[in-house]
């Protein structure tokens, strides 16, 4: 198929508010499109290439690009051979090779083109609330159940591969997919409570956990294979020998955990944050050791869990990991759970999450069942720019520009990023040396003091609340914001939105 049908479809869905023509828009041309197609494609719509990042920055790319064609001739198959070419390219003399692949393809393509194109490429294709109407697309389109179509998606963690299931192999086989010991799933996640009470309401009698400050990990077992994926499903296998050497241990020969990693101190005190979240990172240092904690299980010697209440898959837990339980007791008592809160929070973890015990793991869905109470506001940022530090910073990027979700392009483009606040607190030595390094791999543009960058990097930020202001487009400024760590594993898609932010005014 032409790239240029996939990007008049990108302008059509971004240009419209409604929902059905949205979808409908997308249901034609996934219908239109060739088998080998479809995963690229849908690739590209959401944002999230099957060959992921492929190491092309805003400079590199505005460096090659020459005049656009006047006509359209490009295919999607076109693009999608170019990223692997980008892929396996690499090493040394690599860096003119792929300029020159970029150069051959860009000269091909037509002015939207490039921009679609560019925007694949650095990974920026704004359309955050685009999966869910994809795979709505995708149902209508292969005239499937919208509920199969979700819940395979969910568990292939693939939208591409579910769509081309969907198109070429029909709705039976997207009834048929199942959990594969091997393939990581969406991680099912937790909605917000005030208070250990109002989450019981929310939740009926309930496992009351400890919520540890570390990452989310999930661990496939079969034999000996050992895999260890993060929140969003990148495998980190190689970088957490540790917890490999936990899961091997274990008296089962194939298995599912989903659990949190995190590094404690000599007393048995949690590290900061940024210590677990370092050890993901590509270079890291490994002096601090992990120890995974694990609270649900999916799958165990050939049988899945998912669907069982969570009475069920605790109870399996309790069975084959019993030493690496996370800390938490099952109660339908308020007291009860206020006190393993106070006893979290004394242990020097963030707060608790409460868990309906009759509930199944929906995977990937932000639900009711689980529901998460901390005391302090945390919340995911996108950061716009960052400042160029005076004092004993000089020389180092130090004070972000951080931004909020604006899904529905309430102050721009819809899946754009709002300015909501700026901070340099909580930033150690070593995030300073890191984030000085990559905000200028991912500048777009400078000023003399500024240097403004692609949106990608999500930070996790502790705040006091929120507050009016005219001096921010969206109307709102954060209070006493503070850096608690770079979140690799989210994407900026995920970040929280300026809704939520508003909602802390007072009042709201
Ligand atoms: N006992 C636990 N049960 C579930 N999740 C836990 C637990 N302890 C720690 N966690 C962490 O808390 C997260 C649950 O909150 P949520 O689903 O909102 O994810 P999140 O968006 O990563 O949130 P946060 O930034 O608050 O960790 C999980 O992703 C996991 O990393």
């Amino acid at each position: 198929m032409l790239l240029k049908e996939l990007v008049d479809t990108a302008a059509t869905v971004a240009a419209t508010r409604s929902r059905l023509t949205k979808v409908e828009a997308l249901a034609d041309l996934l219908r239109r499109l060739p088998a080998d197609e479809i995963a690229p494609a849908v690739g590209f719509l959401v944002g999230r290439a099957r060959q992921g990042r492929v190491g092309v920055g805003w400079r590199q790319l505005s460096s090659v690009m020459g005049e656009p064609a006047d006509a359209p001739t490009l295919t999607v198959a076109d693009l999608d051979a170019l990223l692997d070419r980008l892929l396996t390219t690499a090493g040394s003399g690599s860096a003119a090779l792929r300029s020159t692949a970029l150069r051959d393809l860009t000269s091909r393509a037509t002015a939207d083109e490039q921009d679609f194109v560019g925007r694949v490429l650095i990974g920026e294709m704004r359309t955050g609330a685009l999966e869910g109407v994809l795979l709505d697309a995708v149902a209508r389109a292969a005239d499937a159940p919208g509920d199969a179509v979700r819940r395979a998606a969910m568990l292939t963690g693939d939208l591409g591969e579910t769509a081309r299931l969907a198109l070429v192999d029909g709705p039976d086989a997207v009834a048929a997919v199942g959990l594969q010991v091997g393939r990581p799933v969406l991680p099912m996640l937790a909605s917000t409570a005030a208070d250990p009470a109002s989450a019981l309401e929310v939740t009926g009698e309930a496992s009351v956990e400890w919520k540890l400050d570390g990452a989310r990990i999930q661990v496939h077992r079969r034999g000996d294979d050992v895999h260890v994926y993060t929140r969003s499903l990148a495998d980190i296998t190689h970088r957490v020998p540790e917890v490999v050497d936990v899961v091997r241990s274990l008296a089962v020969d194939d298995v599912i955990l989903d659990g949190e990693t995190l590094s404690l101190d000599e007393d048995g005190a949690p590290r900061p944050f940024q210590d677990t979240m370092s050890r993901f990172g590509a270079d890291a240092p490994r002096e601090t050791l992990l120890r995974p904690w694990f609270f649900d299980v999916l799958h165990v010697d050939g049988r899945d869990l998912l669907d069982e209440p969570l009475s069920a898959r605790l109870a399996e837990l309790e069975r084959v990991a019993a030493e690496h339980r996370i800390p938490g007791e099952v109660t339908a008592d308020p007291a009860v759970a206020e006190r393993v809160s106070r006893e979290a929070l004394a242990a020097g973890h963030e707060g608790i999450v409460v868990k309906g015990v009759d509930a199944p793991y929906a995977a990937g869905r932000r639900g009711k069942s689980w529901v998460k109470v901390k005391p302090v506001h945390t919340y995911d940022l996108v950061v716009l720019a960052c400042e160029w530090g005076s004092g004993r910073r000089q020389g180092w990027l130090s004070n972000l520009h951080l931004g909020a979700l604006d899904p529905q392009g309430e102050y721009g483009e819809p899946g754009g990023y709002v300015m909501v606040g700026k901070t340099f607190k909580g930033l150690t030595d070593e995030l300073l040396r890191w984030q000085t390094e990559h905000f200028q791999s991912i500048e777009t543009r400078r000023t003399a003091h500024v240097v403004h960058v692609e949106p990608t990097t999500v930070v996790e930020i502790a705040l006091d609340g929120v507050q009016r202001s005219s001096r921010y487009p969206g109307g709102i400024a954060l209070r006493f914001a503070r850096v608690k760590g770079y979140r690799d594993d989210k994407r900026p898609q995920d970040a929280d939105t300026v809704g939520a932010l508003r909602a802390l005014l007072p009042g709201a």
